[in-house]
């Protein structure tokens, strides 16, 4: 099979969707791959880090995605990228279909097989290819946080850790898995006051355990979260119902409970938010303000640490990578249950429920889809 890899071109975006590594066991498996000039470049990678590894180096994205009979990319197409798809190419990435109809009918239209990392499932109940970019949004979030509510990023002024004599911030996380439980650790570290939100007593349970008295752990309602709003300096939106759109949790009048200057990250930016009033951002420009309240809601928040994050995506992607490549993507999930649970659209049919019932398009089992 023919594997391409663009470079990504979503802003500020500097992870690459195969690493040398990947490319290296894709030629050996007797792949050839195709890599977009430059691709690498943001997380470190060389062309000829790509050349040594036996991939050739394409001189445009035109020439990738013509080419190729899977993309294998990071970030959901832009609309540019969504133009090059076509029928029978298959698509491997983050989606995120469900906030976003428009790339959602490009997709369809297209004829393409799109296939989501996001909702790739494990025998363990987790999401392996979305997780290693959970563990580093995690990280992130109260280190974005932290910089956001210093005076000069419009934030109230509040240090993380306080100082002897003057209480910390108080650090309220709303859904304690991948990044939530990430969050709390980088804030506890930070020398913050965590308490962790979640609808699930077993994970509440777990972080308990795990944090052995240095976070509290609280069922997440409506009460609970109107009551923390009025002590919080930051709030981390953490919450994931998966592939489908975020539950809004914190409406535009809850801001009013809140400390002026007081920051929130909605880490879910990327399935929507979890926040009425978030919207998405860029690194560039990544906070702005609503009723005297910080958002901070970068969709590509991994980017950031590019090198980081592009090895670790890879390290989940590979395999699937390879089963795909070298069964074909019928055969691949028609072995792995897991698998199938990331066909979001195949042949112009939505093949993912929770996208379909946010979106309200009619879809077609990926059972029924992957028999052929
Ligand atoms: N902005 C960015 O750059 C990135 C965003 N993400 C996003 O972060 C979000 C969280 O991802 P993960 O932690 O991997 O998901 P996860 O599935 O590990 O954890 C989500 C948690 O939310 C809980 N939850 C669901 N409804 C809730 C509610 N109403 N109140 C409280 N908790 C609730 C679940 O029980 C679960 O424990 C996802 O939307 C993911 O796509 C992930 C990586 C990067
Ligand atoms: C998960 C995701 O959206 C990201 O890594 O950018
Ligand atoms: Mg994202």
């Amino acid at each position: 099979m023919k594997i391409g890899c663009p470079k990504e071109i979503k802003p500020q975006e500097f992870r690459v969707g195969m690493t040398p590594n990947a490319a290296r066991e894709a030629v050996a498996h007797g792949h050839e791959v195709l890599i977009e000039t430059g691709a690498g470049r943001g997380a470190g990678f060389e062309d000829t880090d790509y050349t040594d590894a036996g991939a050739r180096i394409a001189d445009t994205a035109q020439e990738v995605f013509a080419t190729a009979d899977m993309i294998v990319k990071v970030k959901e197409p832009q609309a540019p990228e969504r133009k090059m798809l076509r029928e029978g190419q298959v698509l491997f990435t983050y989606l995120h279909l469900a906030p976003d109809p428009e790339q959602t009918h490009d997709l369809l239209a297209s004829g393409c097989t799109a296939i989501a990392y996001e909702t790739v499932t494990d025998d363990r109940g987790g999401l392996p290819l979305l997780a290693p970019m959970s563990e580093v949004a995690g990280r992130l979030a109260p280190q974005c946080g932290a910089w956001a509510l210093q005076k000069a990023n419009g934030g109230s002024g509040v240090l993380m850790g306080g100082v002897p004599g003057v209480r910390p911030a108080n650090v309220v996380i709303i859904g304690g898995g991948v990044v939530g439980t990430a969050a709390a650790r980088v804030a506890s570290g930070m020398g913050a006051n965590v308490t962790v939100l979640d609808r699930s007593v077993p994970r509440l349970s777990y972080l308990d355990d795990v944090f052995m008295g240095r976070l509290t752990t609280q069922y997440s309602d409506q009460a609970a979260i109107a009551e923390l709003l009025a002590r919080a300096d930051m709030v981390v939106g953490a919450v994931l119902i998966p592939g489908a759109a975020a539950p809004k949790l914190v409406t535009r009048d809850q801001l009013a409970l809140m400390k002026p200057g007081s920051v929130l990250v909605d880490v879910a930016i990327d399935q929507g938010g979890c926040f009425e009033t978030s919207r998405p951002t860029t690194h560039q420009d990544p906070v702005y303000e609503v009723d005297g309240i910080v958002h901070y809601c970068v969709a590509n928040m991994p980017g950031a640490v590019a090198r980081t994050s592009t090895i670790a995506l890879g390290n989940a992607t590979m395999p699937f990578m390879l089963a795909l490549a070298d069964k074909g993507w019928q055969q691949a999930c028609a072995d792995d249950p897991h698998l199938l649970n990331g066909l979001n659209v195949h042949a112009g049919k939505l093949t993912y429920y929770a996208v379909g019932k946010a979106l309200g398009i009619d879809v077609t089992s990926p059972q029924l889809v992957v028999k052929g």
